[in-house]
């Protein structure tokens, strides 16, 4: 089974993503570190400080996979049989993305990603939405394994639009 963990970055994917395949048993590959590795970008985008993936090399390197966890932001773009969106409140990955040193410019981009549901929107097939606000990392990975276990599909359960509008204008 391939198991994408995606959400905005700050939501908190790579923390349940290592609870989660201690859990299972299943390999954590994080997506970034993967590509930066293997070189599977066209090019480095300065202005935005991220790289370019070349997905089809990406997908390509990782169709042998199996029992494995995509650990990343844009893990849910990858041939999966789940996806889990984590989804956090604005205002805690705005401070978490402060707390890392990101560009203002960087914490804007993402906390408007968050309140767009971007990650959530990309995503097809089977998908399983978990709003993480103030829940603990084992409270989230002990939600994500029943729902994989009951075959749970879930969108929808947050919309902060309303409560953050001001970030978008
Ligand atoms: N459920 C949680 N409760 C409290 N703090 C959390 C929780 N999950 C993650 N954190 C904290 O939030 C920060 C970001 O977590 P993490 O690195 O897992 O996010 P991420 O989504 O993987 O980010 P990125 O995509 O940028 O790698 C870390 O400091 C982590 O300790």
């Amino acid at each position: 089974m391939k198991i994408a963990i995606t959400g905005t970055p700050g939501v908190g994917k790579t923390t349940v993503s290592k609870i989660l395949g201690e859990r299972l048993g299943f390999k954590v590959i994080d997506i970034t570190d993967f590509v930066k590795k293997n070189k599977l970008y066209k090019e480095y985008v300065e202005e935005m400080d991220s790289f370019l993936i070349d997905f089809e090399k990406l997908k390509k390197a990782l169709e042998k996979e199996d029992n494995v966890i995509f650990d990343g932001h844009i893990s849910h773009l990858l041939d999966v049989d789940y996806t889990i969106v984590l989804r956090c409140d604005p205002k805690i990955i705005e401070k978490r993305l402060k707390e890392r040193g990101y560009s203002e410019k960087k914490i804007l981009e993402n906390v408007q990603a968050e309140i767009l549901d971007v990650c959530l929107c990309e995503s097809k097939g089977k998908v399983y939405e978990i709003d993480t606000t103030n829940k603990k990392p084992e409270e989230i990975v002990e939600e994500i394994i029943s729902a994989i276990k009951e075959g749970k599909e879930r969108k929808g359960v947050v919309n902060w639009l309303e409560k953050y509008f001001d970030y978008l204008i």
